[in-house]
């Protein structure tokens, strides 16, 4: 798969002037979070999927008591995106009731149910932070590791993790268990918030199943061409 594009803009138009460059680019996946979601609301996911061609990751994070996430996951199913996610930290109950949501609304709607990736810990997150803010004690990739198995146990498609502890995760998940990447910096761009950041190619070779790429593309000079370098370096080292 190609890098899934974050689509971290306020309005539409911004993003569909920046979805009219990739034009010759498909098939295309791009991840809709919180800022395009909240700003724009539902119409948002419409809007990029009327491009053609184009699927679809909503990314909300759901984290809520499991009858209110799974209300909220049943809406979700509904709207025929293909990955969407949970916060693993919210539980296992709670991981169980946002794919019975999913699998709800996506058999009334007719689409294929999004699969349901469970948030670790955020990319953005340090060792200090984790032990001294979470006081969660341990290696960072212990703990992903730890709510990875909680995740499949739960019946989640796959996580979403920094590649640095994807080896860990590989080692205890079935072999189609998704791992999705962000925190991707090719050398020599800016971390910015991100911590647990990789290269593309690292990502590659240390398992990730798909990367994220945010700021990297869409604060590129060329966008177009940052994803099409990205991508190539990506390949290369999934060969
Ligand atoms: O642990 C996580 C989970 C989600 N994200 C999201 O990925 C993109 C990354 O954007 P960049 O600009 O490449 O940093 C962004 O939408 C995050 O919300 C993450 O970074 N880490």
């Amino acid at each position: 798969m190609s890098p899934i594009i974050a689509l971290d803009f306020p309005t539409i138009e911004e993003t569909t002037a920046f979805l009219e460059r990739f034009k010759g680019v498909r098939p295309l996946t791009v991840k809709i979070g919180m800022e395009l979601f909240y700003g724009v609301g539902p119409r948002a996911v419409g809007g990029v999927m009327l491009q053609g061609d184009v699927n679809v990751f909503l990314d909300l994070k759901l984290h809520d008591i499991p009858h209110t996430v799974e209300r909220a996951a049943y809406q979700i199913g509904r709207m025929g995106v293909q990955l969407t996610t949970a916060h693993a930290t919210g539980g296992s109950e709670m991981l169980a009731a946002a794919k019975r949501g999913l699998l709800a609304g996506a058999a009334e709607s007719g689409f294929p149910a999004p699969k349901l990736l469970a948030i670790t810990q955020l990319t953005s997150t340090s060792p200090a932070m984790m032990h001294n803010e979470l006081q969660i004690p341990g290696p960072v990739a212990d703990s992903v590791q730890h709510l990875a198995a909680v995740a499949q146990a739960a019946g989640a498609d796959g996580v979403v993790a920094s590649a640095q502890e994807a080896p860990l995760i590989r080692a205890i998940t079935r072999p189609d268990f998704l791992i999705v990447t962000p925190g991707i910096r090719p050398a020599g761009s800016e971390n910015g918030d991100q911590v647990r950041t990789t290269t593309p190619a690292q990502a590659a070779q240390l398992g990730s199943s798909a990367i994220v790429v945010g700021r990297p593309i869409t604060q590129a000079a060329d966008p177009v061409k940052a994803f099409k370098q990205i991508g190539r370096q990506w390949r290369r080292a999934n060969e």
